[in-house]
């Protein structure tokens, strides 16, 4: 037992390094995005080690100062400061670049990297997000992103001038007194050793305050969306509760990692000064021995700080570098995810169909509950141009049926075709182009009246989209408002009333003009105007089309040409109104009663 125990101790680290190694690996190819600005990238490098250059001089300046001042320079002081002061205005000059340089380069390729996660995000099929929220979505583009952006730029600009710092600080107090350095590199294993455990450690940590702090900014997301809700069941408090105690994770845990970094920024400061003080102690007495002259002393202790604030800095680096191994492996998570449509593609050649629908012994199940069939072999057959109605109770599987239709899923037994053909030797955008679906609840986008009609059909005359609406009754209610075609709707601006909604999805869809007509009926009934104006409007949609209509209200379908009464995932009935509603105990039968009948 302890023997497996141990293996499976053993696995779990191997994973773990395993994780970290294709991590980075994974992290570098993020790089791919900043490979088109190259050319920016270099120029703002080569400002870097001008703006670093200039930096490490300072120490050579201070150095011929004190050589001046004791009398011991071939230099008056003046020229020295001149040159001083010209030193400082190229490193301004140099500094300006470089960030100008490079942030070109992390905003473009940061909003490279968004819009590559978001049209990699609206082009995922539909299960993709049934398993994720919004909330962790949105914040895959903004948190992620963002963290991303300074490291692909400035912390590994950062990296290098660390590094460039180390090296050439080194190389010169090495040059002016080996002595000394070899003394001073002598407390530098304390520092490394302490930097790979402590790090390590507060690397885990600061990540699980990420976590928790997407957890908590879900909460914000979700509530905002649904702010109508939160205050139709007044639950402010106990969402305000709920994300205080989400809040409340975030800065435990990032107290707690919070202090180990106390622990080893001021370790690690105690350290260097330490060292300093040591390599000021030993500086002295060489110098008090005639072996160092005293400018060079200076000279060196400058550059040991130098050296000691790259090595400081590089554990903040490193642990900066960790956290975006993070956000990218996320990101390419994501972008590495099977597109239903690939965005780049063009567009494939619009082919119209028929409109001959068949469904043939469907079987399906939806992928986050794969154990529970929805539906259990169904069959249906509508011709071209047919209409046929599905009824039966809430949860019978209608609307599921016409998800498949719209392939959002995958059957998980059965055929469907459209014309004869496989429905999937079709190419999505092609298939969908050739349903027009008049949902349940209309949402309109920000925008006007006329956009939100165009999205039937992008690029529509202003003249073919005035005619749908017209069509679709909604002319003289669009040409009531002021500003008429261009009514700003959407959440920021006029709120329309739910006939009227319906009436702008129906206008849609005349504009889209498809073989195949899906209407999901609105089960919240209008009033008996408003009614009558959507249903003329459906019956000049339906006009020549093959028309799907789930159907909550039963007076709507009489005059469709078949019923189909779903029950439990099967059709229990299929047959006219009239047909249907003459069967002696039929679920149609009861449905019709249930409905008609004066509630006594
Ligand atoms: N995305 C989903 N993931 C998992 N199960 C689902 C999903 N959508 C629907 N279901 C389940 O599938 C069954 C059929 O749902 P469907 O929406 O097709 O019913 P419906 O007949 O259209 O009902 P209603 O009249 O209430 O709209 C229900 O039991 C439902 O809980």
């Amino acid at each position: 037992m302890a023997k497996r125990r141990n293996a499976d101790v053993e696995s779990d680290e191997a994973d773990k390094k395993r994780v970290t190694k294709e991590g980075f690996r994974k992290a570098l190819s993020i790089f791919r995005f900043v490979r088109p600005y190259r050319v920016q990238y270099i120029i703002g490098f080569v400002f870097l080690i001008l703006s670093a250059g200039t930096t490490m001089s300072f120490g050579l300046l201070i150095g011929q100062i004190t050589s001046v001042i004791q009398g011991k320079s071939a230099y008056t002081l003046n020229q020295v400061t001149l040159f001083f002061v010209g030193v400082l205005v190229a490193q301004a000059i140099f500094s300006f670049f470089r960030i100008y340089f490079f942030s070109q380069v992390s905003e473009r390729a940061m909003a490279d990297v968004r819009r590559a996660t978001y049209s990699k995000i609206i082009t995922l099929p539909i299960p993709f997000f049934e398993q994720r929220r919004v909330g962790e979505l949105t914040s895959r583009i903004s948190a992620d992103v963002s963290q991303l952006q300074d490291v692909l730029t400035l912390t590994v600009a950062e990296l290098f001038r660390q590094v460039a710092t180390l090296v050439i600080g080194t190389a010169i107090i090495f040059y002016v007194s080996w002595k000394l350095t070899l003394f001073m590199l002598g407390t530098f294993p304390v520092i490394i050793i302490a930097a790979i455990f402590f790090g390590k450690f507060i690397r885990k940590l600061s990540k699980r305050a990420q976590d928790y702090l997407a957890e908590a900014n879900v909460v914000v997301e979700e509530t905002l969306q649904s702010v109508n809700i939160v205050k139709a069941f007044t639950n402010e408090r106990l969402e305000i509760h709920r994300y205080g105690s989400a809040l409340q994770r975030v800065v435990s845990t990032a107290l707690h990692a919070a202090k180990y970094r106390g622990v080893f920024v001021s370790f690690i400061i105690f350290a260097l000064f330490g060292g300093i003080i040591g390599v000021v102690w030993y500086g002295g007495s060489l110098v008090l021995h005639n072996e160092m002259p005293f400018s060079d002393l200076l000279t060196f202790i400058v550059y040991t700080t130098f050296i000691g604030g790259s090595v400081a800095g590089m554990g903040d680096l490193y642990a900066q570098l960790q956290k975006t191994v993070g956000s990218s492996e996320r990101i390419l998570e994501i972008l590495g995810e099977a597109s239903e449509v690939n965005a780049d593609d063009e567009l494939p050649l619009f082919v119209p169909v028929q409109g001959n629908i068949q469904f043939d012994d469907i079987k399906f199940s939806y992928p986050a509950r794969p154990d529970i069939p929805v539906l259990k072999g169904v069959s249906l057959d509508v011709a071209a141009g047919r209409k046929i109605a599905l009824v039966g109770q809430s949860g019978a599987g209608k609307s599921t049926l016409v998800q498949l239709l719209m392939r959002y899923y995958n059957l998980s037994g059965g055929r469907i075709s459209i014309d004869g053909r496989d429905l999937n030797t079709f190419n999505i955008t092609e298939l969908r182009k050739n349903i027009a679906v008049v949902p349940q609840e209309v949402i309109l986008f920000g925008g006007t009246i006329m956009e939100n009609i165009q999205y039937g059909r992008l690029g529509a005359s202003e003249a073919d989209v005035r005619e749908a609406a017209r069509k679709a009754n909604a002319l003289n209610f669009i040409e009531s408002f002021p500003d008429g075609f261009k009514t700003i709707v959407g959440e920021r601006g006029v709120k329309l009333s739910g006939g009227q909604r319906q009436r702008i999805a129906i206008a849609r869809a005349i504009l889209k003009d498809p073989a195949i007509l899906v209407l999901d009926e609105a089960t919240s009934s209008l009033d008996a105007e408003s009614e009558q104006l959507v249903q003329s409007a459906l019956d000049e949609l339906m006009q020549n089309r093959t028309t799907i209509i789930i159907a909550h209200r039963l007076a709507t379908i009489r005059k469709v040409d078949r019923i189909y009464v779903l029950r439990e995932g099967q059709i229990a009935e299929s047959g006219t109104h009239d047909e249907l509603a003459l069967l002696e105990d039929g679920v149609y039968a009861n449905l019709v009663r249930l409905q008609f009948e004066p509630i006594s």
